[in-house]
């Protein structure tokens, strides 16, 4: 389970999070949509540590977050766009990342599989294409096995087949009871991993519920058609 509570965020004088109040269901998938800029990445960098909040309180999995860190061993996440050391070799930061966190990896020649890493291995980080990385920021965040997956339009820049499979990995996992929060602009696919939903309209939440319950309430047959007639209110 994530907490949230009262959380408010600035940057200069634009207020990016203006008093998010919200629970995340552990052993769920939820989904946070919202508009560009809506606030969608800021709030998942307070989960994680990596931005600092105005005001407001975040617990994970019971534990406040008070600049311990220790909670983000059982966080798998998958940043919108990773930056890697350029000049690192796919199998070099993998094995470094081991040796950082101690620890033997759970899921790491499933997922060189998965995604046919194979031939990518011995390639430095700066020669990949943007779907290869994205390949590599899923295995850094999959393979430890984490309990909580975070993953930041996990999908952009996949090709098709690549996209499916992980589609499938994560609804493997939520199966296993993973939490799972995921952003994405893409409504089919929280129709197709996610239990609930967020929408974020300027920092603020205006759903946050089951999404079939969204869906129904806004006499729409898909989420695409829902989330667009509430973006059309506020934009009058
Ligand atoms: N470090 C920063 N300094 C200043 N402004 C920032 C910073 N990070 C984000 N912002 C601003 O905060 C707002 C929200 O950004 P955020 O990345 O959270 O949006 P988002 O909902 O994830 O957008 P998108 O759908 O385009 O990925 C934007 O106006 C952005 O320019």
């Amino acid at each position: 389970m994530i907490t949230i509570q009262g959380l408010r965020k600035k940057f200069g004088s634009l207020q990016v999070l203006n008093d998010l109040t919200l629970q995340i269901p552990a052993g769920q998938a939820t989904g946070i949509v919202g508009p560009n800029g809506s606030g969608k990445t800021t709030l998942i960098k307070h989960l994680l540590g990596l931005v600092k909040p105005d005001a407001g309180c975040i617990e994970v999995n019971g534990v406040h977050l008070n600049g311990s860190y220790e909670y983000r061993r059982h966080i798998g996440y998958m940043p919108q766009m990773a930056q890697y050391p350029e000049n690192m070799k796919v199998r070099e930061l993998i094995d470094f990342i081991i040796q950082m966190r101690e620890e033997e990896p759970v899921f790491e020649e499933e997922l060189i599989a998965l995604f046919e890493l194979e031939k990518e291995m011995q390639k430095p980080l700066r020669v990949l294409s943007g779907g290869t990385k994205q390949k590599a920021g899923a295995l850094l965040a999959l393979m430890f096995d984490p309990r909580i997956l975070i993953l930041d339009e996990p999908t952009a820049g996949l090709d098709p087949r690549s996209s499916y499979q992980f589609k499938q990995w994560i609804k493997r996992e939520k199966d296993r009871g993973k939490t799972i929060l995921l952003t994405t602009h893409i409504m089919s696919e929280i129709e197709e991993l996610a239990d609930h939903l967020i929408l974020l309209v300027e920092g603020q939440v205006r759903y946050h519920g089951r999404q079939s319950d969204f869906i129904k309430s806004n006499e729409e047959q898909r989420l695409e058609g829902a989330v667009a007639k509430i973006l059309q209110e506020v934009s009058v």
